[in-house]
């Protein structure tokens, strides 16, 4: 079992379930990451995933688009994030995945990216605009350093297309609540428990939800039928403001033992 699989597994293990905080790495200056990252552990956050800021991304809203345009205005490029968080990569105790499009890591080089991220502390990555299809490119660099290559299962994908991210996934499955864009939601459609139990009847790998959690009583709502779940915007919203109580409040609800 891969580090990632293993740290969400062990969530399952104490009656908790995972909770994955996005952050976007460089918004307020690389220096903050230091900080976030051991505050955010210190929580008792399952993983933490970091966010590459990036000119032209696919699926997010804009709280996190914002935030990007934060991030590049200050400089932030994928070697500078590679190169903080290796700086401090002793200091970090949870698995670190990390969010980048496909351009910047073929711009960077496939297996020298392996390589740094696996020195910085990231054990898995998402790429939302590579298709599985095209997953070949970069999977034998990253499986020979050891970090997981994350599908996203999307609502409407067919259940021929689940199956398939499903099994190929590594680390756990992401799987989009919502059809959009990231960001704080109110509401949710359809019947997401059955689509989610149908993901896990797929495979032993922990499907965790992403998109739209914003609030302690979606994290448990969504608990009660996943593994866990992924936040992004309203941790970003939050860390813009200081607000580590709202943040503090959202990890609790990941641990509320849900039977
Ligand atoms: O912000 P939300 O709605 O809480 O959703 C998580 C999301 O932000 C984070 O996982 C993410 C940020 N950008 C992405 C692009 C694709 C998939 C996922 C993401």
């Amino acid at each position: 079992m891969s580090q990632l699989t293993e740290a969400i597994v062990e969530a399952t293990r104490l009656g908790h379930k995972a909770f994955i905080p996005y952050i976007m790495a460089g918004d307020g200056g690389l220096d903050t990451l230091k900080p976030t990252i051991l505050k955010l552990q210190q929580l008792g956050v399952t993983a933490i995933e970091v966010g590459i800021p990036f000119t032209d991304p696919v699926a997010d809203g804009p709280t996190i688009e914002e935030a990007a345009v934060r991030a590049l205005a200050k400089g932030t490029t994928l070697r500078k994030v590679l190169e903080t968080l290796a700086s401090f990569a002793d200091e970090i105790t949870v698995p670190l995945v990390a969010m980048t499009y496909l351009n910047p890591i073929l711009a960077y080089g496939i297996d020298a990216f392996a390589k740094d991220a696996y020195e910085a502390g990231i054990r898995g990555v998402i790429i939302p605009d590579m298709p599985l299809e095209e997953s070949t490119i970069v999977h034998p660099s990253l499986k020979a350093y050891g970090v997981d290559l994350v599908q996203l299962v999307s609502l409407t994908s067919t259940p021929e297309r689940i199956e398939k991210l499903t099994k190929a996934s590594e680390g756990f499955i992401y799987a989009v609540t919502v059809n959009g864009i990231t960001g704080a939601r109110s509401t949710f459609e359809g019947d997401l428990e059955s689509h989610f139990k149908k993901i896990q009847s797929y495979t032993d790998t922990p499907v965790l939800a992403g998109f739209g959690i914003s609030t302690p009583e979606q994290v448990k709502q969504f608990g009660t039928f996943t593994s866990g779940v992924i936040v992004g915007s309203k941790i970003v919203d939050s860390l813009a403001k200081d607000d580590w109580d709202t943040i503090e409040s959202l990890v609790k609800a990941s641990k509320v033992q849900i039977l």
